[in-house]
């Protein structure tokens, strides 16, 4: 699904992923952790396309993907959901046509989809919400608008970073009990995370793996903490 091998990263001032060699299978549910600042979204941001390596192999979905020209890697990444650390939406829309947006950016909206996002909005619990303002969520509310965004498209890949971050425990758990019922429907999961209680809950549900940075290097840590 992504494979890194020797992959150098760094933002022009000293290295920052110095050698990044890993393989994340199709269907395989993956948490990233490593000390703040180790590079967690710097790795998040090369997996969906954000970023470059500047060195070494990195392959997404069996292709090539260094140096790939913008358009190419804008419609790979149509492939891939994510939920960014800080979701944005935009305010003047509803949560519902927030959630349509990827719909509209690519030329995709109909009338059978528009019923996509009235189920995804139930299945994240925020139907009653549809008409409501994005600023008038609460955190944990708009982590779900933001997820059932990232899976409007059927991405193959969904990637979170820290989406429990600044919500309580038990709309961490809500969450991830989201995804990891996408996993089950053979979603690949990519999320960064320092809550080691959250890895130990989704472990007991389905069996994960969790990546660990260290020192500009992934730890392939399997499925031990
Ligand atoms: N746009 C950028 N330009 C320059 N340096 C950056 C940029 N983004 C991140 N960095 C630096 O890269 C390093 C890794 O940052 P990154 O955000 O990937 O770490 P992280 O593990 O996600 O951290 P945290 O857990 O605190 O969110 C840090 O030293 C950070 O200061």
């Amino acid at each position: 699904m992504i494979a890194f091998d020797a992959a150098k990263f760094d933002y022009g001032q000293g290295p920052i992923l110095l050698d990044l060699s890993v393989n994340l299978e199709p269907g395989g549910f993956y948490f990233l952790t490593g000390p703040s600042g180790s590079g967690k979204t710097t790795f998040l941001r090369l997996c969906y396309l954000d970023l470059q390596v500047q060195e070494g192999i990195q392959t997404l979905f069996g292709e090539d993907v260094v140096g790939l020209e913008r358009d190419a890697a804008a419609r790979m990444r149509q492939r891939i959901g994510v939920i960014p650390q800080v979701c944005r939406f935009l305010d003047h829309l509803s949560v519902r046509e927030n959630v349509a947006l990827p719909l509209d950016v690519t030329g995709r909206r109909s009338a059978q989809r528009m019923e996509n996002v009235d189920d995804l909005l139930t299945w994240v619990g925020l139907i009653e919400r549809s008409h409501s303002s994005p600023r008038e969520l609460s955190g944990g509310e708009m982590q779900r608008a933001a997820l059932a965004r990232a899976v409007i498209l059927s991405p193959d890949l969904v990637i979170a970073d820290e989406p429990t971050g600044n919500v309580d425990r038990e709309m961490g758990r809500r969450l991830l009990d989201l995804l990891v019922e996408l996993n089950r429907m053979g979603r690949t999961i990519l999320v960064a995370t320092h809550d080691l209680d959250l890895i130990r809950a989704t472990k007991s549900e389905v069996p994960t793996r969790v990546l660990r940075l260290s020192q500009g290097r992934i730890v392939q840590a399997g499925s031990e903490l």
